[in-house]
């Protein structure tokens, strides 16, 4: 049977780099945003999304933590380390005057990888924040009377006709992204092409406020049954500076002791707890 799988798109996203790297064969829905992408899932257009969740220079994509929290029936199912090239590429009209651009487009995170080069050699263009690296490209593509750049990878320079003035442009060499699989539910039904490389289990933790110590607590809980954190992060509850809750990513699959011990232990202390997922992770290949 052939699932229905929506990502961020437009052609030549890194997502897009993503979904064909674990899905074959699968229909495959471009959505403009990460919250449309997931909004897909929730309301039953599509089985399941692909969105990029954490990046190696720039950190979390704090608009998908954000609205999968929002969105709590959703689970992360799956998810795949992918490695970033980012290059400079401009429409073929403007390839010999491309060291005097004077707009590059991209998505935020891309732009904050290229943050060296871009002051470094293009310090008197500004810059124009895109929904995609794909949507930028297409933009670029459409405008040749602008003289206007893009940041993506070599697929959107090929996808929309764009010419690479700058190679690999990124500021730092190990530039990867997790990119998530997100299901209604935890059944999982569809088969990956990738192999699994291990397990991790992400939880949402909120603290008790009159609890001194707690996050001390957190971590000694996991620490004391020999569990390994991959990931801990704070986020803005969104109720007031200085509330925050916990992303925590154990490097282990759902069992019936450690786990739901470790978190019995933390309730028993007030903190509160959300499962977004046991799932997963594979060995990414071209
Ligand atoms: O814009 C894209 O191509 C995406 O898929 C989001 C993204 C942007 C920069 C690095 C990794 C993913």
């Amino acid at each position: 049977m052939s699932h229905k799988i929506g990502y961020l798109g437009p052609k030549g996203t890194f997502t897009k780099v993503a979904v064909d790297a674990l899905f074959n064969g699968e229909k495959k829905y471009s959505y403009t945003t990460i919250p449309e992408c997931i909004d897909a899932v929730d309301q039953g257009h599509v089985t399941y999304a692909v969105v990029p969740l954490e990046n190696a220079i720039e950190g979390s994509v704090n608009l998908t933590i954000d609205y999968i929290i929002q969105k709590k029936r959703l689970k992360i199912i799956g998810e795949v380390d992918v490695p970033i090239r980012q290059h400079l590429m401009v429409h073929l009209d403007n390839q010999h005057n491309w060291k005097e651009i004077e707009k590059v487009y991209s998505h935020p995170h891309a732009i904050a990888q290229c943050h060296r080069f871009l002051h470094a050699e293009l310090k008197r263009a500004s810059v124009e924040y895109a929904t995609s690296t794909g949507a930028a490209s297409q933009y670029v593509s459409e405008h040749p009377e602008l003289n206007i750049a893009s940041i993506g990878n070599h697929l959107a320079a090929l996808e929309y006709g764009l010419t690479i003035v700058k190679k690999d442009i990124h500021d730092f060499d190990n530039n990867h992204t997790r990119f998530v699989i997100l299901h209604k539910g935890d059944t999982d039904h569809s088969p990956r092409k990738l192999k699994v490389k291990g397990y991790k289990t992400t939880l949402m933790i909120t603290l008790p406020t009159d609890h001194p110590g707690a996050l001390h607590q957190v971590l000694s809980a996991f620490a004391w049954r020999g569990i390994n954190l991959s990931k801990i992060e704070s986020r803005p509850m969104k109720t007031g500076l200085g509330n925050y809750f916990f992303i925590v990513d154990i490097e282990k699959k759902w069992d019936d002791i450690l786990i739901p011990n470790s978190i019995a232990e933390l309730e028993a202390i007030g903190c509160s707890i959300e499962i977004l997922g046991s799932y997963p992770y594979y060995f990414y290949e071209s």
